[in-house]
């Protein structure tokens, strides 16, 4: 069913915002996962934001602000991926990149599969608890590993390093509680990470206040 203007708009208005430009085979790609998402959403319960601006801000928007730090890695990983966020969004919106996803449900990352199979997405999705053993688990080491709402920075910097290919970068996308700087790059430095990038923003919409941390290996 298709998700109407109020989809369309708080997509627009929540890439123009970010100065993120997605074209419109993307944007196409990425209504019709939103449309799949929240149809599967009625029988697995995928996600809490149900209305079509809340999905394309929240969710989309949201994700796809990873690029403005992104660079130019041709692999990733999404770990905690749930619904496929930010997995599966940046596959719709980036072509050429070839994105990981992992979740511990199995029921999510049955629909993981399905979207992107239907998608033609080069998403692989695997059913794994990640623990910080890439080759145990069958994951991949990849050039930029991400995850969104999974855990805090503290748990995630030490855990996702595990999965970073050599020179990758790895990435923590925080709330309003995102600390300053100096705290971040200490918390890096901690784990053997140097901070690269603190990019802050602000989604249009709903006025929600988000950074996305950039860290490479020392
Ligand atoms: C709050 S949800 C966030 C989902 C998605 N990233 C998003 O932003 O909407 C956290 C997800 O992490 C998954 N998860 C928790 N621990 C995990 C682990 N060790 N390995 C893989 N997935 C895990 C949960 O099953 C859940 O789907």
């Amino acid at each position: 069913m298709p998700l109407g203007p109020a989809f369309d708009d708080a997509l627009a208005g929540g890439l123009a915002a970010l100065g993120l430009e997605v074209d419109a085979a993307a944007r196409a790609r990425l209504a019709a996962f939103a449309e799949r998402l929240l149809a599967w959403n009625r029988k697995v319960n995928l996600t809490a934001i149900t209305g079509p601006a809340e999905v394309a801000e929240l969710h989309l928007v949201d994700s796809l602000a990873l690029l403005r730090t992104l660079g130019g890695a041709a692999t990733l990983l999404d770990v905690g991926s749930g619904a496929g966020l930010p997995g599966v969004a940046l596959a719709c919106a980036r072509p050429g990149l070839e994105v990981t996803c992992c979740d511990v449900v199995q029921k999510k990352v049955a629909f993981l599969k399905a979207v992107t199979a239907e998608l033609d997405l080069p998403v692989r999705a695997r059913a794994v608890r990640a623990a910080g053993d890439p080759e145990a688990e069958g994951l991949p080491r990849c050039e930029a590993v991400v995850s969104r709402a999974f855990t805090d920075p503290a748990r995630w910097l030490p855990l996702g390093a595990r999965y970073l290919a050599p020179g990758g970068r790895l990435f923590a996308m925080l709330g309003r509680e995102a600390g300053g700087e100096a705290e971040l790059a200490a918390l890096g430095a901690e784990h053997g990470l140097a901070l690269e990038a603190l990019d802050r923003f602000t989604l249009p919409r709903s006025g929600h206040a988000r950074a996305v941390a950039r860290f490479r290996a020392r």
